[in-house]
């Protein structure tokens, strides 16, 4: 069993892609309802290693797979298909209190009758394990979850953010490999949700305990993830660290479904090198780097994000990509002003600008002006 480690926990160590036996695997799985004589494929084909310490989250809109694939993790869940492994071992028909992973749901399930103290030691007791352990187990626990001081409090007297730390700390006490989480911060309101993004994550690093932890969440994956699986329709579109998900997303519907980002599509006119020069509007000419074969003609789709765009009105120099519109909409959002620029080919694209020195708008309404960004910035879509 895996001893609560203080100070920074494996995710530290526990460097994506090493070479360690993974803790959980989903190899190949597929799971199939049969829901009113119609078979519903949640999970079409989904393999993924996660690795010891990892904070990671599966990441898409409802519907598309997050919990099946979670329940299967758990056990609570037979695949159709594939295997299941914790540890290197083959689980998959193992029940889920033979598992060694605790589940944390978004209703806390605490025992109202009982303080904070018996919630968390419940499990301990019923393990029959020594008075003296439980009283140091539960001790260290609150501790970590900084509920220490508020032992003798029920859960009615507590905030929705409180009640979900006694919810953790009641799991982690066990000691499991693993916890998984299952958009455990969908009940509380933005502020606290945001505060809790960033607690929990101090407590995973200091427990040091794999956590894999499912949100339809983009800002909470981004936030707290070591890696994230972003699900699309039963399948897993990207898998990768935050900032690649964000920087390279690997298909559209990651572009879409992760920030704002502006989709471009255009032809090439020329290549030079690595990188494409695509024609749009006759003024207009976007820059991209490429991979693999790409020939004048063919017609590629690019994605640029809001905030790597500069606006101006007067034509931008140097190795730029550059595109002419018209502003269709200014929205002052107090760090930053949002244009809405739409292209000659009827696109819109959207532009963030910091207000880190001063808060000038750049253009208004209904003015031409320049967007230009720098090549590296166009992220050619699969
Ligand atoms: N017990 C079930 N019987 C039949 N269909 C189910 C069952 N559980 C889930 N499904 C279907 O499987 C698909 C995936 O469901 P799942 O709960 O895994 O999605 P999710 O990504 O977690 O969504 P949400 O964020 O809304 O919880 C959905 O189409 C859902 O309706």
């Amino acid at each position: 069993m895996t001893e609560i480690q203080a100070g920074p926990g494996a995710a530290a160590s526990a460097a994506p892609g090493s070479q360690q036996t993974p803790a959980i695997e989903l190899d190949n799985v597929v799971k199939e309802y049969t829901s009113h004589g119609e078979v519903v494929r949640a999970v079409k084909g989904v393999s993924l290693a996660i690795t010891e310490g990892e904070f990671f989250s599966l990441l898409g809109p409802s519907g598309c797979g997050k919990t099946t694939s979670m329940r299967m993790i758990a056990g609570f869940e037979d695949p159709t298909q594939g295997v299941v492994r914790l540890h290197g071992q083959d689980v998959t028909s193992v029940p889920p209190n033979k598992r060694d992973v605790n589940m944390v749901f978004q209703s806390y399930a605490l025992f109202p009758h009982m303080s904070v103290w018996e919630n968390v030691a419940f499990g301990l007791k019923r393990k029959s394990v020594e008075t003296a352990e439980i009283q140091r187990r539960v001790g260290e626990i609150l501790e970590v979850v900084d509920l220490t001081g508020r032992e003798k409090r029920r859960p009615k007297e507590m905030s929705g953010g409180q009640q979900q730390r006694v919810a953790l700390a009641r799991a982690l006490v066990n000691r499991p490999r693993a916890l998984l989480l299952d958009e455990p911060l969908g009940a509380l309101d933005l502020k606290l949700r945001q505060a809790m993004q960033i607690e929990l994550k101090r407590i995973q690093r200091d427990v040091g305990i794999t956590f894999v932890y499912v949100t339809h969440d983009q800002g909470e994956a981004l936030t707290m993830s070591d890696r994230i699986a972003v699900m699309n329709d039963g399948l897993v579109d990207q898998l990768a660290a935050p900032r690649e998900i964000y920087e390279r997303p690997a298909t559209k519907f990651v572009a879409g479904f992760i920030g704002t980002s502006n989709l471009l599509s255009g032809t090439v006119d020329k290549v030079n090198g690595s990188t494409a020069v695509l024609a749009l509007g006759p003024s207009d000419r976007i820059l991209a780097p490429v991979e693999g074969a790409v020939s004048v003609g063919d017609t590629l789709e690019l994605t640029v994000r809001p905030e790597k765009i500069t606006i101006s009105t007067e034509q931008p120099e140097g190795d730029r990509s550059v595109v002419q519109g018209t502003v269709s909409e200014v929205v002052y959002l107090g760090t930053s002003n949002s244009y809405a620029v739409v292209l000659a080919d009827g696109a819109e694209i959207t532009v963030f600008q910091q207000n880190a020195h001063d808060s000038t708008i750049t253009a208004e309404r209904g003015d031409t002006v320049w967007l230009s960004w720098q090549p590296q910035h166009s992220y050619v879509l699969r």
